[in-house]
């Protein structure tokens, strides 16, 4: 029987060349409705995703000792692996990566420190998947640049008018790639907890046919958001619905965890430069879309807090640093006081001396 996804809001990308004004107003009317979009038809290639797909099995089958030796707390970067059962973790397994090459400038921000390499279990143990990994996280950058552009335009702005919120060089983004494996559960397990993602935009490949993911509708509502093959879910972030003063909301959504197979998803995180402070960011949006804003805030009051007069990277940073207290302690020494003013949680007691 062939699926329907009348509840769905699908989007083709190639309607972008066909017949931009259609395109720009399904755009528009999909992400002021619930925030997020399926994008279909995109330009990453269908081989790298399966490509991506593989290779994210592929991790997470490694023996747990190669796993463990990249593990997210050796890392002042945020990137490299958090075993399931971790405080942070306690369902899924999770592996972050993000580009390679970024030096910190001399003198600068603390919050800087949040963008840095990976690291990586041996080639020889995985053959191929790091390349295919990186190959993934090239093809999903181009996108959300010219899905940055696309948003812009279906808000009424320029095309390059959101432009000035990331760094000017696109290698230096505020870009994260996370996979996620979570295992079968007893029904209605937590996978992952209610939450709005805090970043700018959010692209998530469901990289197995387990469903889990859930989307809460603006009444309140959950409904699932299945995989479809060949699709990208979009979300928007508490960033850009700061940026767009509340015209856009941050969705929330949680996993349930699988009771059969294992799922898989692998999230692109898209940020704003590290020195962003969205407070300073205006933009004048069309009156149309005020309108839409005005009576929607009416209805379902104020946008989600977000620090917006604290630079980006440091919002992220503080976020980060609440989540991991090892890292903290031991990447972030001066700021560590400021959130665990009574020293490590006992759980990691035995982890330092
Ligand atoms: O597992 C997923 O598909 C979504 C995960 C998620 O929402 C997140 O990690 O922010
Ligand atoms: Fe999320």
């Amino acid at each position: 029987m062939a699926r329907t996804h009348s509840e769905i809001p699908l989007l083709d990308l190639t309607l972008a060349q066909r017949d931009r004004p259609a395109f720009l107003a399904q755009l528009r009317d999909m992400l002021v409705a619930g925030g997020f979009v399926y994008l279909t038809q995109t330009p990453v290639p269908p081989a790298a995703v399966d490509r991506m797909v593989a290779s994210t099995a592929q991790f997470f089958d490694l023996p747990t000792a190669v796993k463990d030796a990249v593990d997210m707390n050796g890392s002042a970067h945020f990137n490299g692996y958090l075993r399931k059962g971790a405080a942070e973790n306690p369902i899924r397994e999770q592996f972050n990566y993000g580009d390679e090459h970024v030096a910190l400038e001399a003198g600068a921000p603390e919050y800087h420190k949040i963008h840095g390499g990976t690291p990586w279990p041996d080639d020889a143990l995985f053959p191929g998947c790091r390349a295919a990994m990186a190959e993934y996280y090239t093809h999903l950058k181009r996108l959300s640049v010219q899905f940055t552009r696309d948003v812009a335009e279906a808000l009424g702005l320029a095309p390059d008018a959101l432009e000035p919120l990331f760094e000017a060089d696109v290698a230096r983004r505020q870009l994260r790639c996370k996979i996620l494996r979570y295992p079968a559960c007893p029904p209605a397990t937590t996978g992952f907890v209610p939450h709005t993602d805090s970043n700018f935009l959010t692209y998530l490949l469901q990289a197995s046919d387990e469903p889990g993911l859930e989307l809460r509708k603006p009444s309140g509502e959950w409904f699932p958001a299945p995989p479809i093959p060949g699709t990208f879910i979009v979300l928007v972030g508490r960033v850009l619905e700061k940026v767009t003063r509340g015209l856009l909301k941050a969705p929330l959504h949680r996993v349930v965890s699988p009771t059969q197979g294992t799922r898989y998803s692998v999230g692109f995180f898209q940020g704003v430069a590290m020195d962003t402070r969205i407070a300073d960011a205006n933009f004048e949006f069309p009156q149309t879309l005020l309108d839409i804003k005005r009576a929607r805030q009416e209805r379902e009051g104020d946008e989600t807090e977000y620090a917006d007069r604290m630079p980006a990277g440091e919002v992220v940073l503080n976020f980060k640093l609440k989540a991991h207290p090892l890292v903290a302690y031991r990447f972030y020494p001066t700021l560590f006081p400021n959130f665990y003013p009574d020293g490590l949680p006992e759980r990691y007691a035995n982890l330092v001396h």
